[in-house]
């Protein structure tokens, strides 16, 4: 599989290709990028870019401020946003949407769906989504934290069958090539084993967020949903008529021979877990109120958690249709009679289809 047979592509450029000095914009490696959605497009392919560089975009117009301030990163990300949409912008005679996303909006399923409409709509109409995080709303607690991962839920979420992460290196290297002269480069993965994720190491650029880790993470998250994933280097001409011409300019991720269904991928990568239900149970298709041996968080109804054996182990991640107070005032009455009364009326605590069972890779 290559982007030649693709059809939807999502590609993730870092804030190093579009302020590589952290004095606004420059348009020194965008040419080459832009240029390249301008090609998929031409061959029928449908675009979505992910562009970080809004906080590196924006710090030139805060140069008195302390930068280590989160108060002024949100403030530097919503001012170099403009600038970094209008940079995008001047390459394209087709019109961009921006859309802003949080954590928080992703694992909110009403919101996904909200999203995921959105997105089919400007697809369908020949508008080129430009995507980043939210972060002048975001707190530590909604944000999803670097675009990596954020490309792969935005290409889980608008159903693409390709997701390009250019990076500021070639690929993966069997080690950090910056700290290893003879780091050798990857060619194809197919498994993201514990090995592989050894490999890496955090950001060195110094507008970088989570380095080649996260980037393992979306390839990860992508692939699971059966879309191939390759890491290559933004900064490399070569590297995207390689690509047009169906060649691996970089480490290129094996999608699942058996992608993973929607919804399951949708809670398994995207929604969080506020809370725990202990089980006696190994398996399970829906779960009671009897079935629960312990609550733990606070969580409401219709939010996710993660279900665990008394040893541990994690089973699944299921939305609950009770909300750990219920959860929990049950376990105080008399069993028999509360439990059976309510469950009457609000049904399993968990149901059959909004359970996304922990299970071996089945490719
Ligand atoms: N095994 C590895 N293979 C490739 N790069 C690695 C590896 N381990 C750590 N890195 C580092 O990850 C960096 C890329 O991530 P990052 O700095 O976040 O940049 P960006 O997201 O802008 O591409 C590389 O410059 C490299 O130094
Ligand atoms: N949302 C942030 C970018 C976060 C991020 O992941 O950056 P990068 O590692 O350069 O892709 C911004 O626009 O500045």
């Amino acid at each position: 599989m290559s982007i030649e047979t693709s059809q939807r592509i999502v590609i993730k450029i870092g804030s190093a290709l579009i302020a590589p000095e952290q004095d606004g914009c420059r348009s020194r490696y965008l040419l080459n990028i832009a240029q390249f959605i301008v090609q998929c497009r031409a061959k029928g392919k449908e675009v979505l870019l992910v562009s970080s560089g809004a906080v590196a975009a924006g710090s030139h117009l805060f140069k008195n401020k302390d930068k280590s301030s989160v108060a002024v990163k949100k403030a530097m990300a919503a001012a170099g946003q403009t600038e970094m949409i209008s940079t995008w912008e001047r390459f394209f005679d087709f019109p961009s949407a921006q859309l802003l996303l949080t954590h928080g909006d992703l694992r909110d399923r009403d919101r996904y769906n909200s999203i995921r409409e959105t997105l089919f709509t400007l697809l369908e109409q020949g508008i080129l989504p430009i995507i980043n995080e939210n972060d002048a709303v975001t707190t530590d607690d909604l944000k999803v934290g670097d675009n990596d991962n954020l490309s792969a839920m935005v290409a889980a979420a608008a159903d693409a069958d390709c997701l390009i992460i250019c990076s500021d290196v070639n690929g993966l290297y069997d080690k950090d090539p910056n700290k290893n002269p003879d780091a050798r480069l990857l060619d194809t993965v197919g498994e993201l084993t514990p090995e592989i994720y050894a490999m890496t190491g955090g950001p060195t650029s110094s507008v970088g967020t989570g380095g080649m880790r996260t980037k393992l993470q979306a390839a990860e998250k992508a692939t699971s949903h059966g879309i191939v994933t390759y890491i290559v280097n933004g900064f490399n001409e070569d590297t995207f008529s390689e690509l047009l011409n169906g060649a691996n300019p970089g480490t290129r991720f094996l999608p699942y021979d058996t992608p993973m269904q929607e919804a399951v991928h949708w809670m398994t990568h995207t929604a969080s877990e506020q809370g725990e239900l202990i089980v006696e149970a190994s398996e399970f298709d829906e779960l009671s109120c009897d079935d629960i041996v312990a609550v733990n968080g606070d969580f409401s109804a219709g939010e996710t958690v993660l279900v665990r054996n008394e040893d541990g182990q994690k089973l699944a991640k299921a939305n609950s249709n009770y909300s750990s107070c219920l959860l929990n005032f049950i376990a105080q009455q008399d069993k028999d009679i509360v439990t059976e009364k309510v469950q009457d009326s609000i049904g399993p605590v968990i149901s059959q289809n909004d359970i996304a069972v922990f299970e071996e890779r089945k490719s």
